[in-house]
């Protein structure tokens, strides 16, 4: 038995919900290009559940639900009360959507109804749990979420208290379309693996949150931000990048496991970064970022990836660093649930093996000889 690290190039599951070929990300067999230019997330969360896009009176009908479904219960506010207010903005989340399933007393129904109904519910919980929790935080009472209005204007409106700015709510729609689903990324490999021993979908999306938090992952684009604001102005950049680069250190929001000629998605990301700082009239972090990857492109070949721009996509709409992995979870929570019905909709336990490289023929020593 020979280990592949990182299980790179292993095809480890069967799925239809979304694919990447030859460099082409595509959900259900659309183009995330074209996703991109015409779908809401509401439609495209509708497209990873169902396998197609959604007739207006489904759309609506899905959009009801997620409006019943988006208040928490008061015992979850009142445990987010609880927390340290510095607390990691992931692991608040990762404990808040434990604390959810407490209440949801269908929680260990792993039926696919039943599933499915609840990943409606958690997409429509989470962006009220982030929103709450940041409130919190901030010494203000949390916000209701709004009746009848899509979930990136409600996520932007429970955020601040006040209607949301209608070009924040497209830009923030487009970044969810773009971050909906990307095939057997880590985080929606781990909420399989933990769907298939027959735990239900709030333990999956629970290990989905602990993994995306990561910053090789998910916590990438509060990275990109770290560094950005480390960098602070376009003069400092080539400076900071290239020590960087000479001390082969990682510049984050670059590369991919399985995109080695970009991936589809940065370049959208790219576009709103500009038109955003053309309309602020601030476009420092959008240069800083071109510069890097002028950088990092002509002396590594590596690519930017899809956490590098929306960090200062977020910014730029006026959302705060620690918050950017957690919308990344708004959004992937609808790819992760999509897959965890498809895992427990034809499932086997997860359960490779791992190459032994320790010793052998060992004896037990007692204690008092050791
Ligand atoms: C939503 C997402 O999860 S997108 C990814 C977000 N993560 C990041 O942006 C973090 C920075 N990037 C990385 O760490 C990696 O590129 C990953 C984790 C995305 C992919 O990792 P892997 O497929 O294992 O690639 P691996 O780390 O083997 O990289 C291959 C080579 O490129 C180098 N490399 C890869 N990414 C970077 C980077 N961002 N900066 C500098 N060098 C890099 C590696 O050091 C390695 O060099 P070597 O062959 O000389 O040792
Ligand atoms: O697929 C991956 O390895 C990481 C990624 O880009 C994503 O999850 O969107």
């Amino acid at each position: 038995m020979t280990a592949t690290k990182g299980l790179e190039g292993i095809v480890a599951a069967t799925s239809s919900i979304s694919s990447i070929e030859d460099g082409v990300l595509a959900y259900r067999g659309i183009n995330i290009d074209e996703l991109a230019q015409h779908a809401s997330f509401e439609e495209v969360a509708y497209l990873l559940w169902y396998g197609k896009l959604p007739t207006q009176s489904e759309l609506g009908a899905l959009q009801q639900q997620l409006s019943e479904y988006a208040a928490i219960p008061s015992e979850v506010v009142e445990q987010l009360k609880l927390f340290p207010k510095n607390t990691n903005t992931m692991a608040a989340l990762r404990t808040g959507v434990s604390a959810l399933a407490l209440y949801d007393e269908t929680a260990g129904d792993i039926s696919h109804d039943s599933t499915q109904n609840k990943a409606i519910k958690l997409q429509a919980q989470i962006p009220t749990l982030i929103a709450a929790f940041d409130r919190i935080r901030k010494g203000q009472e949390p916000v209701a979420p709004k009746q009848g209005v899509s979930l990136a204007y409600n996520f932007l409106y429970m955020l601040s208290g006040d209607e949301p700015d209608p070009v924040a709510v497209k830009a923030l729609d487009t970044a969810l379309v773009l971050h909906a689903d990307h095939e057997l990324n880590a985080s929606t490999f781990s909420a399989r693996v933990t769907v298939a021993t027959l735990s239900d979908i709030y333990s999956g999306v629970t290990s989905a949150i602990g993994t995306l938090k990561g910053p090789l992952h998910g916590g990438a684009n509060e990275a990109v931000m770290q560094m950005l604001t480390e960098i602070g102005s376009l003069e400092k950049t080539e400076e900071y990048i290239q020590q960087k680069l000479d001390n082969k250190d990682k510049i984050m929001g670059f590369g991919h496991r399985v995109y080695k000629n970009g991936d589809p998605r940065a370049k959208h990301l790219q576009q709103m970064s500009r038109e955003l700082s053309e309309l602020k009239g601030d476009s420092s972090l959008y240069e800083m970022s071109v510069m890097i990857e002028s950088l990092v492109t002509s002396q590594k070949g590596l690519k930017p990836n899809v956490d590098f721009y929306s960090a200062s996509v977020y910014t730029l709409l006026g959302i705060e660093k620690d918050l950017f992995t957690p919308i990344f979870a708004i959004s992937r929570l609808s790819g992760w649930t999509a897959h965890i019905v498809e895992q427990l909709d034809n499932n086997r336990i997860i359960r490779p093996r791992a190459e032994y490289t320790g010793l052998y023929n060992q004896r037990y020593i007692p204690i008092e000889l050791r």
